[in-house]
């Protein structure tokens, strides 16, 4: 027989006011995870928690967090000043955001006449300093502190702010705190805590974390794993799309003007592939090619904090059909009750960001629908490779309802503004540096990849100059000088909208004429990347180049001759080594040379 989900049964005493703040917010039953964990972590047990997304697991701590700092008197005149009780670390803002603003939900329901519970927010953000937050922190008592790694650390080492009384410590996305990215940050806090608190781990995917979880300095932890058949929760249906390359941004248009949605998270490789594709859809919707009373949102890492706030809000109150374009910043943990339809332009670099990517919708037994785009070819392979983790795709066929024109109205747009073509250039290289960091490169070879249909579908003009296209795709397909539009661009005479960029860009243009030394011209188209190849140039290059390798390896040849004595045929056999070494570091795809994401 399953387990009773009715919070009296819950295997632990919970106050009065934390029991009327949860029938008020409308949840008449726990979710298993909250069953199983609410009593271990509001008792004397660590825990490390894995449930599927969307089933409550912010609950399931944030209880715990409050039964345990009333128990442990934190809610008293006698806490000390400049101490704190617990501890809620958040990989990303936005989600630092809502768990404080669950937990202030919460607090709406604690009584008046009781010494007060607080709850401080740290994140950074240019609008307030760590100086800030330690004055709100010493006028206000907050008992507990919820942030991300950066900002907590700064705030912690603050000598106003004593460690010694914190009691319970959360990781919410623990497999993301413990990765590369964080993992330094938060051994650095957990360090700073007190050995006898309370620890709690949770994920949807916290097994990815492996064995960093014992890093946390948890003492026989309980593990609470809370899965059905699959990785995803039941009421959310998975499936894919194969879509050539060339066609991605015609079968966008089609879902997003023919499908019916609500609230749809569009996930995009890159920051900079957000903003472009955001501004030229805008252009589109203003043309009358995407529908009408839908709205737009952006959001992505390089934004400021309080703009990312914001559009989130936004995005979440907003009454009409909307959509929201963004990249993995908000993959994780975000909670807009009403998305029920995400779409993946490509597949994530990590599998585990896939499962949180689909997981924005289908929550809390709400149905959800999540659609990724496979590049036709090899990517098909993906579809197995997640059924390995539990994770079941279905095919879906969606017949294009094509926007008359659309590659022309893409370069027309282009070509009002140099920025744009700048956007469209970066948004393609910044595509393959992340398509080169996918962790499952069996299937999403770089190698392989369609360059040329990939940048049609960025709307490119030419293809950039880049050592990787010339490598790997035939040589057949890459059309004269890279011009992917004809009659080519003047380049010379292709201008910023923005004055001041302009005015520079003439300058520069100026000064590049007036270079005369050849040496400098060389360097400065290469620079510059003005040119698709020039190919005098580069055989004079290459022609010195090969000289200068062969004095160089005489050189070689000469000194281990000497040093070593050794027979010229083991010389010879060095020398090799060093060129097939070096020719191995140049073949890694996509090397430092691309702009940042
Ligand atoms: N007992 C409950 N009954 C009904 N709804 C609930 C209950 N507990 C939480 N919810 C709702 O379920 C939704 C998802 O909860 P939450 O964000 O905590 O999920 P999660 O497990 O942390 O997901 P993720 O892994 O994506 O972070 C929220 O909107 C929350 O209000």
């Amino acid at each position: 027989m399953s387990k009773s989900l009715s919070w009296d049964d819950l295997k632990c005493d919970i106050q009065p006011w934390i029991r009327t703040a949860i029938d008020s917010m409308g949840f008449e039953t726990m979710t298993p995870v909250q069953a199983s964990t609410i009593p271990l972590f509001s008792g004397n047990k660590d825990v490390v928690v894995e449930s599927v997304t969307g089933s409550g697991k912010t609950i399931a701590f944030v209880i715990p967090i409050l039964e345990r700092l009333i128990k442990e008197g934190a809610n008293s005149a006698n806490f000390k000043k400049s101490h704190f009780h617990s501890l809620i670390i958040s990989p990303t803002r936005e989600l630092a955001s809502q768990i404080h603003n669950v937990i202030e939900e919460f607090l709406k329901y604690y009584p008046d006449d009781l010494y007060p519970i607080r709850s401080q927010l740290l994140v950074g953000t240019s609008s307030s300093s760590v100086r800030d937050d330690i004055n709100n922190f010493t006028d206000n008592k907050p008992q507990i502190l919820v942030g991300t790694p950066g900002r907590l650390l700064d705030f912690l080492q603050k000598t106003n702010v004593k460690t010694s009384s914190c009691g319970a410590v959360v990781l919410d996305e623990a497999d993301k705190l413990l990765d590369l990215n964080f993992h330094k940050d938060v051994e650095t806090i957990l360090k700073m805590l007190p050995k006898q608190r309370r620890t709690g781990l949770f994920s949807a995917t916290i097994e990815s974390a492996g064995t960093q979880i014992f890093k946390t300095g948890m003492r026989n932890p309980v593990k609470v794993a809370v899965k059905s058949h699959s990785s995803a929760p039941s009421s959310l249906s998975i499936n894919y799309i194969v879509v050539s390359p060339k066609d991605k941004l015609q079968l966008l248009l089609t879902l997003l003007n023919n499908y019916r949605f609500k609230k749809c998270i569009v996930y995009f490789p890159t920051c900079i592939s957000v903003t472009y594709f955001y501004a030229f859809i805008n252009h589109l919707k203003e043309q009358g090619l995407v529908k009408d009373d839908l709205k737009l949102f952006s959001l992505h890492g390089k934004l400021q904090t309080g703009s990312r706030m914001k559009t989130l809000d936004s995005f979440t109150s907003n009454l009409t059909d909307s959509v929201l374009f963004t990249t993995d910043v908000a993959a994780r943990g975000i909670d807009i009750p009403d998305v029920d339809l995400v779409i993946q332009l490509d597949p994530p670099t990590d599998s585990d960001i896939f499962i949180h990517r689909c997981g924005r919708t289908g929550r809390a037994n709400k149905i959800g629908k999540a659609l990724v785009f496979l590049n036709e070819g090899r990517e098909e392979d993906y579809v197995p490779f997640l059924e390995v983790k539990n994770v079941v795709l279905e095919e879906e066929v969606v017949e294009l309802k094509p926007v008359d024109n659309l590659m022309s109205k893409f370069h027309e747009w282009i070509l009002q503004d140099r920025a744009r073509f700048d956007h469209s250039v970066r948004s393609y290289v910044a595509f393959m540096k992340y398509y080169s960091k996918h962790t499952a490169s069996s299937i999403f070879r770089f190698q392989t990849m369609d360059f040329i249909g990939i940048a049609k579908f960025y709307g490119l003009l030419r293809l950039p100059r880049m050592p990787e296209i010339t490598r790997y795709a035939s040589a057949d397909q890459i059309p004269d000088e890279g011009w992917l539009v004809s009659p080519p661009v003047d380049l010379d005479n292709f201008a910023y909208v923005d004055k001041q960029k302009e005015k520079a860009r003439l300058q520069e243009l100026k000064d590049l004429k007036q270079l005369n030394d050849k040496k400098k011209l060389k360097s400065q188209l290469k620079k510059k990347n003005m040119a698709w190849s020039d190919k005098t140039l580069s055989k004079e290059g290459k022609a010195e180049r090969r000289a200068a390798m062969a004095v160089k390896r005489k050189a070689i040849e000469e000194k281990l001759l000497q040093e070593d004595g050794e027979s010229e045929g083991e010389v010879e056999q060095d020398w090799k080594d060093l060129v097939r070494q070096s020719k191995k570091k140049k073949h890694n795809p996509v090397q430092g040379s691309f702009d940042d994401l």
